[in-house]
């Protein structure tokens, strides 16, 4: 037998023999010097070497996905009691600048300080306490900043409601939408939403979006394709019904709700129900100040587990319509009506707060449509953050004092002043204690999602690699065993000229990349290389005495495995001829184990694990490989 299927190894004739112009009629194989190339049996080792990091890399991929479940649950963990130790019931104040159209008083009726709010008024001095103050200097980021806690909480699956309050001009809309240049909150809460949600490696989130206004006790869609109705029609149109399912869900009978698969549809819809809303009221006195605005963005999330549940959460943006008392300002007719409707649903609303904050039984979310539509959202698995909005005005003193009264009423009972100040260092203890432990786990999260990644991307190549080696190895056996014969005489075959070296670059490009060349391959073969030049005049004289290759000792090719064993020692001698960039012809010979070299080397190895080389380092090499091939025997 030519070769041992079993050792999975042949010994080939190297390409440089090509360089020692050999007689085109000399008929019968060209006796050279055996010289050992390990090329044949990088292949497999590399396939081998592919399937084994594929599954190790598989199962890191799934021990850093546990990981980060975990994680992300304590994560989850941590900040709701961050926000619970911090009150999920929060209100916070902002004070407008004074426009360049307004003047200021020398003695400014209003101060500040980072938690509190103190009025001047007529010789009264009142103190008003709030979990945070932005003063007049805060700019759109610094709100944001302090509300982005809670939106990690509703992608974490709790409803949330975020809700501006305050007298008419006082920066209610500047807060919530903002402008251009300066965007609000809903902007950049949407935009925050989808940029968590990227992040999220372990659940699939997409988001929808609503957009209502509560005007007079009726509710108008303005994301509805018939807002091209006049304003009237299409108030008395969209008068929609508030639904509570078993579960206590709330659902508004027939409001739009539209799919937002990314930031710029999101903004392209919010921008849409800002226009129908302003352009809706143009004809009735600028009535959207004694409208309420509200935005909803539902969550759903799923985790990547088979069989795992949805959990939808909803994100509300109520931009509130002005507080002020129109009852005490003689305002009659219709504006006389806008302002009851206003100040009932507000005042169910602090009510409803109220009630909440004091953990009272009940909680009369019926008063008004507002309530109604939130109460799934001002619940007590829920969080609220409300934004009180005052003027630094003189003539607005009255009116900044009532919004302020309004929201000591919302915020009562959790208040620091409640605490002695014992307790209330306790707690702040207990904040920066939870604080820390959560941006610790946010490292590790982040670190694991890093490794998450790496490790996907190169499961995915490796995945690639691993199936492009095996349909193109496939595909060469196909090809080639079809006729084994031909095959040997071609590789037999000293090519002419320089076609045939383009023709065979020009195949070996198929060959698949496992059979292609390692980086050490090359070297030895190089160093081979070398090797046979140095001895060429030796190997000249020595071939005459070498054996023909006899039909006796011909390849029996019915086995497949010979025949994959035989493409690959023919693929690799192309594609390294191809890779060297050298015109060289492989002049590859398959030699018998049996081949009577005992002339050219005394050794007592058999001829097939013969290396010839007078290098002492390729001999270091190549015993290995003899090593590493009589293990497969
Ligand atoms: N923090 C701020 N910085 C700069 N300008 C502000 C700020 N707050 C409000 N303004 C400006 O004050 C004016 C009134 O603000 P805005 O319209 O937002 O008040 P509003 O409370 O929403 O009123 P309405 O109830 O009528 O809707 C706007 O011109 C706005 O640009």
């Amino acid at each position: 037998m030519l070769i041992s299927a079993e050792k999975e190894e042949i010994l080939i004739s190297q390409s440089p023999v090509s360089s020692m112009s050999v007689p085109e009629s000399f008929e019968s194989p060209q006796p050279v010097p055996l010289v050992y190339t390990d090329v044949t049996v990088v292949p497999e080792h590399e396939r081998n070497e592919l399937e084994k990091s594929i599954s190790s890399l598989e199962g890191e991929v799934l021990e850093l996905k546990s990981k980060l479940k975990s994680l992300d649950e304590k994560r989850r963990e941590v900040l709701n009691k961050i926000i619970d130790t911090k009150g999920s019931i929060r209100v916070f104040c902002r004070v407008r600048p004074f426009l360049l159209t307004e003047r200021r008083p020398i003695r400014e009726p209003v101060s500040f300080g980072s938690d509190n709010v103190v009025v001047r008024s007529a010789g009264v001095r009142k103190e008003f306490e709030f979990d945070k103050v932005f003063h007049q200097s805060a700019t759109q980021e610094d709100v944001f900043g302090e509300v982005k806690p809670i939106l990690r909480s509703a992608l974490d699956g709790h409803n949330v409601c975020v809700l501006a309050y305050g007298q008419t001009g006082t920066g209610k809309t500047f807060t919530m939408d903002g402008t251009n240049e300066q965007p609000g909150l809903a902007p950049r809460a949407i935009k925050e939403l989808f940029n968590e949600a990227s992040t999220d490696h372990a659940h699939s989130v997409t988001f929808t979006m609503s957009m209502l206004e509560i005007y007079m006790g009726n509710l108008k869609d303005l994301l509805s394709a018939r807002q091209s109705l006049r304003s009237n029609e299409a108030s008395a149109k969209c008068n929609l019904n508030i639904q509570v399912d078993s579960k206590g869900s709330v659902e508004i009978e027939g409001l739009t709700e539209v799919e937002v698969s990314d930031f710029a549809k999101a903004r392209w819809w919010y921008n849409k129900g800002r226009r129908v809303r302003s352009t809706s009221w143009t004809n009735v006195n600028e009535a959207s100040s004694r409208s309420h605005c509200l935005t909803r963005i539902t969550i759903f999330r799923r985790g990547d587990g088979v069989g795992s549940k949805t959990e939808v959460s909803k994100l509300w943006m109520i931009d509130l319509g002005g507080s002020e008392r129109l009852l005490k300002t003689g305002a009659i007719g219709q504006t006389l009506d806008e302002g009851r409707a206003i100040n009932l649903s507000l005042s169910a609303l602090g009510d409803v707060i109220a009630a909440l904050r004091r953990k009272k039984g009940h909680v009369p979310y019926r008063n008004s449509k507002l309530t109604q539509i939130l109460k799934d959202s001002l619940g007590t698995r829920s969080k609220v953050l409300m934004l009180v909005h005052i003027s630094p005005r003189d003539e607005d003193v009255g009116e900044t004092v009532c919004s302020l009264s309004f929201t000591k009423r919302a915020r009562a009972v959790d208040s620091n002043r409640g605490l002695t100040e014992e307790l209330r260092k306790l707690r702040e203890k207990k904040i920066l204690e939870l604080e820390e432990e959560m941006r610790d786990t946010q490292e590790r999260c982040k670190k694991i999602i890093m490794r998450l990644h790496e490790a996907e991307c190169q499961l995915s190549d490796n995945k690639k690699l691993l199936q492009t080696t095996h349909e193109k190895y496939e595909e060469g056996i196909e090809e080639r065993v079809l006729s084994p014969i031909n095959h040997l005489k071609e590789t037999d075959a000293t090519p002419k000229s320089s076609d045939k070296h383009v023709k065979i670059s020009k195949s070996s490009g198929n060959v698949p990349r496992f059979m292609t060349s390692t980086v050490t391959s090359r070297l030895r073969q190089t160093m081979s290389e070398k090797e046979i030049n140095a001895r060429s005049q030796s190997i000249r004289s020595v071939t005459k005495t070498l054996t023909q290759f006899s039909t006796s000792q011909s390849l029996s090719l019915s086995d497949t495995r010979s025949r994959g064993l035989l493409r690959r020692s023919y693929a690799k001698p192309l594609q390294a001829a191809t890779n060297s960039g050298t015109p060289e012809t492989p002049k590859s010979e398959i030699k018998d184990t049996s081949l009577k070299t005992k002339n050219i080397h005394d050794t007592s190895l058999p001829r097939s694990k013969m290396v010839t080389s007078s290098d002492s380092n390729v001999r270091a090499k190549l015993c290995y490989h003899r090593r590493r091939m009589s293990s497969l025997t």
